[in-house]
């Protein structure tokens, strides 16, 4: 049987957790926001409001639908501030060390039957859930990026994982008027695993010369209708979560064809991140995105 989530709680406020943030609070939920960095969670506000007045520019909400959600959303500098939550999801980075270090904290203060679910891209949930004192009620709950354009989520159920904590991400996951595909609990899940591969390469092209970023790009949106080039879209998730993501299939899956290629490794040592540094294959520090190779 499904549980009632009132509360959700969000914890990390980067790209990934100011979008969920925004459609729950969207969703009629009450959002408490929790960052490492309390200037994080203040831009991370100001991010959705942003994006919220957008909506309402294009007339897919509501100004007073706009006022409701950012009024449901409140910030928490410690985790301390998430105690009465229904339902956490964690959006950290993608490391393994800092997601347990986050999960074993958090249990601490949270209410037993309370839900925690990880929004990782590729790490395993049966894992992740064994650093944690209730891995029945540990779930993946994974958004796309952009989470308010995107329409699908993915669900990953851990070896423990009990059909209540599995009914109740569906149904909140439905709330958010979103699709769910559910996955087995592989490295990267369905989308990632076929998606990255994809991406690592357009890098190894990039990296042997077989053509340069703004060939690349534009071979894959006017030769294969991708809405974005793969480099492109590399930057827009994050190359240090695209490089997290190619090891953890690498070394999960011990097969040489998820070897992540040296220049995205390059590029991730050299803090040239894409969108969120303002550096990657593109860089986005003067009006239009310039290729940086
Ligand atoms: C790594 C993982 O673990 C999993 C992943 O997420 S993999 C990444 C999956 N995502 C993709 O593949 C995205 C591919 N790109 C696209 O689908 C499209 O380019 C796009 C949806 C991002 C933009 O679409 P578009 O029609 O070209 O542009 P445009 O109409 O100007 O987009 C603006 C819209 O996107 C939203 N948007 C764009 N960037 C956004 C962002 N960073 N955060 C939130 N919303 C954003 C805006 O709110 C706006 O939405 P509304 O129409 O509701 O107002
Ligand atoms: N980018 C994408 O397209 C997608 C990403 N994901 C997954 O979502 C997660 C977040 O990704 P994304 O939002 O892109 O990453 P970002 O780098 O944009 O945001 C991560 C945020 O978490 C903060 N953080 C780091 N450590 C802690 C901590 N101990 N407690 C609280 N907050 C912390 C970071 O702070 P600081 O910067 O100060 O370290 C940062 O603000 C990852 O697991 C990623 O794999 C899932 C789907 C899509």
């Amino acid at each position: 049987m499904a549980l009632a989530i009132k509360k959700v709680g969000v914890i990390g406020s980067g790209q990934m957790g100011n979008g969920i943030a925004h459609v729950a609070a969207l969703g009629g939920f009450d959002v408490v926001l929790n960052d490492i960095a309390a200037d994080r969670i203040k831009s991370a506000l100001a991010t959705i409001n942003g994006n919220l007045s957008r909506q309402v520019a294009k007339k897919t909400i509501t100004e007073e639908q706009r006022k409701q959600a950012l009024a449901r959303i409140s910030g928490a500098e410690r985790l301390e501030g998430l105690a009465d939550c229904d339902l956490v999801i964690e959006t950290a980075v993608e490391k393994e060390d800092v997601k347990r270090k986050i999960f074993n904290e958090l249990c601490s203060v949270l209410q037993p039957e309370a839900i925690i679910a990880s929004n990782t891209s590729s790490i395993s949930i049966t894992r992740l859930a064994a650093s944690t004192d209730r891995p029945e009620r540990f779930i993946g709950i994974h958004f796309m990026n952009p989470v308010p354009r995107m329409e699908l989520v993915e669900l990953i159920r851990g070896i423990a994982t009990d059909d209540a904590t599995f009914e109740t991400s569906k149904e909140f996951v439905a709330q958010l008027g979103k699709q769910v595909a559910v996955s087995e609990d592989f490295p990267a899940f369905i989308v990632n695993r076929i998606l990255l591969p994809m991406i690592n390469e357009a890098i190894y092209t990039l990296y042997e010369g077989v053509g340069n970023v703004e060939a690349i790009d534009a071979a894959m949106k006017l030769g294969a209708h991708h809405p974005m080039g793969p480099l492109e879209l590399a930057d827009f998730i994050g190359l240090d979560t695209c490089l997290s993501i190619m090891q953890v299939l690498h070394e999960g899956l011990a097969d040489s064809k998820y070897r992540p290629c040296p220049l995205l490794v390059k590029y991730v040592e050299a803090g040239w991140l894409g969108r969120k540094t303002q550096r990657g294959f593109y860089d986005y520090r003067g009006d239009k995105p310039v290729p940086t190779r």
